[in-house]
């Protein structure tokens, strides 16, 4: 991977974007979750509409836009996480591997086994390194090889070296970045297929964040990630992908979220096609 000279990085290309594809719903054609009209309620807030977008595999997807516009409720929705929250409620279609996630019968526990989160505010539980990583695992009945599947855990997730002879040790004793690491080794031990990650940096400092954005550079060869990040320069150094967002009022006098622009993450900050999008990356935004 290179970086040119707009930061944003240079991997392969997303397979299916056409030369042309400048809409806000190119087509990908390894497409692992695809979001077609997705809008969200908190109660009679309609909060983010119509949203499409493909997410395709073992890629980085970023989601960009101020503040509200509703990049953490479309990545919620993703896994069914938005179910939590008493009066939210998904329209439209969301797929995994073509199947609707919000479809009769699919159990939302399980979309969260394949579709694993990370979130902005590292959240270890009050026990041991060895029993956060373990936790999902024995809660999912893959209780087979337990150290094992925490080691290979934590190496994925880069923190063995430092902790291998503290397993025992709370987890809440770890740094920030530490912390963060040990949450994403936790989604990861139960061998999802994809990961969100909503701001995962914010609460870290730069060494930590720079860790972390490594880590995201490997972890996408056996991973599809999706991250919510309010840092452009992050969205532009670490995703192939990007969703541009913002916000409008309707006629009602109504605030809601929508995508505005999905591009490629390199053409999108070079040479984004919505004036909206160019406002924003370059400051004008506001
Ligand atoms: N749990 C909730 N209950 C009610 N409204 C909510 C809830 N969560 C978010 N909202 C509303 O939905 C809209 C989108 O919020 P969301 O947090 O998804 O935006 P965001 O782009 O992720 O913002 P930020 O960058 O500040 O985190 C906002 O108007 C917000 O007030």
């Amino acid at each position: 991977m290179t970086v040119n000279e707009t930061g944003a990085k240079t991997r392969a290309p997303i397979a299916g974007l056409a030369p042309q594809g400048r809409t806000a719903s190119p087509v990908a054609t390894e497409t692992v979750i695809e979001l077609k009209g997705v809008g969200v309620h908190y109660g009679r807030t309609h909060a983010v509409r119509d949203v499409s977008l493909p997410v395709a595999r073992n890629q980085i997807t970023a989601m960009i836009g101020p503040s509200g516009c509703g990049k953490s409720t479309v990545l919620r929705s993703i896994n069914r996480m938005n179910d939590l929250i008493p009066g939210a409620k998904v329209t439209g279609e969301i797929t995994f591997h073509g199947k609707d996630i919000y479809g009769s019968g699919v159990d939302p526990i399980a979309v969260r086994r394949h579709i694993g989160m990370v979130f902005q505010k590292a959240n270890p539980f009050p026990k041991s390194i060895f029993d956060n990583v373990a936790y999902g695992l024995r809660i999912n009945g893959m209780k087979d090889n337990l150290a094992d599947r925490v080691e290979q855990a934590l190496r994925g997730a880069a923190l063995w070296d430092e902790v291998k002879d503290n397993l025992k040790k709370s987890a809440l004793a770890l740094s920030g970045g530490q912390q963060q690491r040990l949450c994403i080794a936790r989604a990861i031990a139960v061998q999802p297929e994809v990961l969100l990650m909503d701001e995962p940096c914010s609460a870290l400092d730069p060494i930590a964040t720079a860790r972390i954005e490594e880590l995201m550079n490997e972890l996408v060869k056996d991973y599809t990630i999706v991250i919510v990040t309010h840092n452009m320069q992050q969205a532009a150094r670490v995703s192939d992908a990007t969703a541009f967002y913002s916000a409008d009022v309707d006629e009602a006098g109504e605030r809601f979220g929508f995508l505005v622009e999905f591009d490629e993450t390199q053409r999108l900050f070079s040479n984004p096609a919505d004036p909206r999008t160019e406002d924003y990356i370059t400051g004008r935004f506001g």
